[in-house]
């Protein structure tokens, strides 16, 4: 197949840019360098530098190239910043979005995988815990809202048209691949497993903990961390179940279990051997205490098997990454 991966330069785009290279499989990108780094796209990919928003630039990327399906990662993911930039939110998520699906629209591309994310839960209550995807989707700020919005023009694009999707909602990705390709680049990237690998390797100099009266087993919130990896995988098996004529499905993408920031800063004491300092501070606005994927949909339908289920696992990889962004 010849795919056009949106954001392809980025964290998580990159490493299904590399899966989808190794099985053989054509791969453009089109990235325009905001956050993504060019030298994590494989060699063998073919990269195009611009906005996914700019239509003049998708009708010469479509005109140019033979495209099957589309992956669309780009867009921009930092919860605070939308809260204060909404607007930013609602342009590079939702309204470049309806650029590309306008685009798809008009060249008869009908397989389309979205980046959607756990975001769009909001705060779910303690029972509804772990969430399944028709547990309701209440986004608590601009990021989940711009997403969720995409997810609606999916649905509603796919009952006009014949267009399909897979939007799969990843829960805290985390890790970086095995085999030391790419990983999270972005050196102002906030994800906990980053900073706390950033705190072992005195990049910073050390880490605060948000919150630590919650209503979890040491205080602190629990979220749902997989190895980006086996989410790779996920997109591999999603593209495939388009190509075979599946219909449209929105998939959680977690392992169903969930580890507490103190157990992931053990972890990362750990795997580094390196006790660094951690602060408690007050909670972070927005933090749901507990977020946990119910996955079972996604094993279902895909008969998906992770191979990277394991915290130390994923620190191990995310350290090691770290390590080579260093040099
Ligand atoms: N990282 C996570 O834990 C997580 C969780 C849930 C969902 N997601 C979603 O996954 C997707 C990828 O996230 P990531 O962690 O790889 O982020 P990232 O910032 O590393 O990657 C995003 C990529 O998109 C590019 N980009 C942004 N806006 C663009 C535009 N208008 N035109 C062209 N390129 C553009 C950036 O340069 C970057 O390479 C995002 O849509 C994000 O919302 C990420
Ligand atoms: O320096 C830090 C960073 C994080 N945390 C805590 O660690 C947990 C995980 O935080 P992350 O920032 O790593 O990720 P989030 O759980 O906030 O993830 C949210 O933002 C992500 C994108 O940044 C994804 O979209 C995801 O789906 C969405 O729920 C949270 O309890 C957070 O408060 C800290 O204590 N200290």
């Amino acid at each position: 197949m010849s795919i056009l991966i949106t954001g392809g330069a980025g964290y998580i785009g990159s490493h299904i840019a590399h899966e989808l290279v190794d099985r053989g499989d054509d791969v453009v990108i089109l990235d325009n360098l905001s956050t993504g780094v060019r030298e994590n796209v494989p060699a063998k990919a073919e990269f195009v530098q611009g906005n996914v928003g700019d239509r003049d630039t998708l009708s010469a990327l479509f005109k140019a190239h033979q495209i099957d399906a589309v992956m669309h990662f780009a867009g921009s993911i930092v919860v605070p910043e939308s809260v204060e930039n909404p607007l930013k939110y609602y342009d590079n998520n939702t309204a470049v979005t309806r650029t590309l699906l306008e685009a798809c629209v008009a060249e008869s591309i009908d397989k389309f995988v979205f980046s959607s994310t756990a975001a769009v839960y909001g705060m779910p209550h303690a029972d509804e815990l772990p969430v399944t995807e028709k547990t309701p989707t209440v986004p608590i700020n601009p990021y989940g809202r711009s997403k969720l919005m995409t997810e609606w023009m999916l649905q509603d694009i796919s009952h006009a048209h014949d267009f399909r999707y897979v939007a799969l909602r990843y829960f805290n990705v985390a890790g970086a691949d095995p085999s030391g390709r790419t990983g999270q680049s972005t050196p102002a990237a906030t994800h906990l497993i980053k900073v706390a690998c950033q705190a072992a390797l005195g990049v910073r100099e050390q880490l605060g903990v948000f919150g630590t009266d919650y209503e979890t087993r040491d205080g602190t919130c629990v979220r749902d961390y997989i190895h980006v990896t086996d989410l790779a995988k996920v997109h591999l098996l999603a593209l495939d179940a388009l190509q075979a004529g599946s219909p449209s499905r929105v998939l959680n993408c977690g392992y169903g279990r969930g580890f507490t920031v103190r157990e992931v800063i053990d972890s990362v004491r750990r795997v580094s051997s390196v006790d660094f300092v951690t602060h408690d501070l007050e909670r972070r606005a927005g933090d749901p205490p507990e977020l946990i994927a119910n996955a079972g949909e996604l094993r279902a339908q895909f008969n998906w098997q992770p191979e990277h289920d394991d915290l130390d696992h994923i620190v191990e990889t995310a350290l090691k990454w770290e390590r080579r962004m260093m040099r």
